[in-house]
């Protein structure tokens, strides 16, 4: 049985949109400005303001968002509920990237629940630390209670869940995140390797082995880990970078953009997503060759400025 947790242990231009039903891959161009509201924000921020949400329900450990991105992202969430229809969001990507912080943010605004594959695994194995299962049963004992809470939580709706890092290279845990959405948070090797120096390796037995000073083993290992990912990771439906966000808000670093303003960009995707479905839904009803090419630059246009 799971059970909703605490559990946390402790566009650039040229992002690149892929979902549910559609095969193909969209470049898309986004002139969206996260810092700066636009004055359709403006005006759902004055619309919205009784929804204001109290301060704590935005904050994930000891990150703080001010209040103009936790109302904008509040809105946001708002805007995409429809397009998830309860469908539940899985977040990818390399240890350390971000994916309990950003699911716990998102779930907050969203109303979901959140879920840590790796808290849920440890749980079935009475309470056993990751690492510990590394130890005492081995990987591929440790990948089969992975796969067997994917498959139940992928019966479940209205979750956010923080995948483990390894869990996109076995294709039978990808037919059950696909059930969901998922959303691979790209964050380059050298902030992973920062982030997880900071905190320690104790509980990540896959950092155990190369020799060195903390922050060069950790990045040799991190950076053959990712080699061998990467493109399972690409299997996701999104994929946000860090560093194509950084470049789009003007940021010099990733280590700059806070989880919020990580979690806004997931639902950016979102929106795109559904804004997406209705201009292939729109075209499909239009009958005149004429008419239809004269929508697709007006709605390309929309789409562009979204
Ligand atoms: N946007 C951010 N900027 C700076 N540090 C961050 C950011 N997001 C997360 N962190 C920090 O990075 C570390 C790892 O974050 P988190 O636990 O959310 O990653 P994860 O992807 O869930 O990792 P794992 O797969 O190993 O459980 C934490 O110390 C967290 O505080
Ligand atoms: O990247 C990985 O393979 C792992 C990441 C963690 O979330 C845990 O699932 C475990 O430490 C393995």
């Amino acid at each position: 049985m799971l059970h909703s947790q605490k559990l946390g242990r402790t566009e650039s231009d040229g992002s690149l949109l892929k979902f549910g039903g559609f095969k193909e891959h969209v470049f898309v161009s986004s002139k969206l400005r996260l810092a700066r509201p636009s004055t359709r924000t403006a005006s759902l921020l004055v619309a919205c303001s009784r929804n204001n949400v109290p301060a704590s329900t935005l904050e994930s450990g000891s990150f703080q968002a001010p209040i103009d991105e936790k109302l904008i992202l509040k809105i946001k969430s708002q805007e995409i509920e429809p397009c998830l229809s309860g469908r539940c969001i899985y977040l990818v990507g390399m240890m350390g990237s971000g994916k309990t912080t950003v699911g716990k943010i998102l779930s907050h605004v969203l109303s979901y629940s959140f879920f840590d594959s790796d808290a849920l695994v440890e749980e079935e194995v009475d309470g056993t630390s990751v690492a510990d299962i590394f130890k005492q049963y081995g990987e591929p004992f440790f990948r089969n209670k992975e796969t067997e809470v994917l498959q139940k939580l992928s019966m479940m709706r209205r979750h956010v869940i923080s995948t483990g890092g390894g869990a996109v290279v076995r294709p039978i845990n990808w037919k059950y995140m696909h059930k969901g959405i998922s959303v691979w948070l790209d964050v380059p090797v050298e902030a992973l390797a920062q982030r997880i120096t900071a905190v320690g390796t104790d509980s990540r037995p896959l950092l155990h082995y190369e020799a060195g000073d903390a922050y060069t083993k950790t990045f040799m290992r991190l950076s053959a880990l990712f080699e061998e990912r990467s493109e399972a990771y690409a299997n996701a439906n999104a994929r946000v970078s860090l560093e194509n966000m950084a470049a789009k808000l003007g940021r010099s670093d990733v280590s700059d953009l806070s989880p919020t303003t990580i979690a806004m960009e997931v639902c950016h995707f979102f929106l795109k997503q559904s804004l997406l479905n209705f201009i292939l839904f729109a075209l499909d009803q239009l009958t005149f060759p004429k008419a239809k090419i004269v929508s697709t630059f007006c709605i390309i246009d929309t789409y562009l400025c979204l």
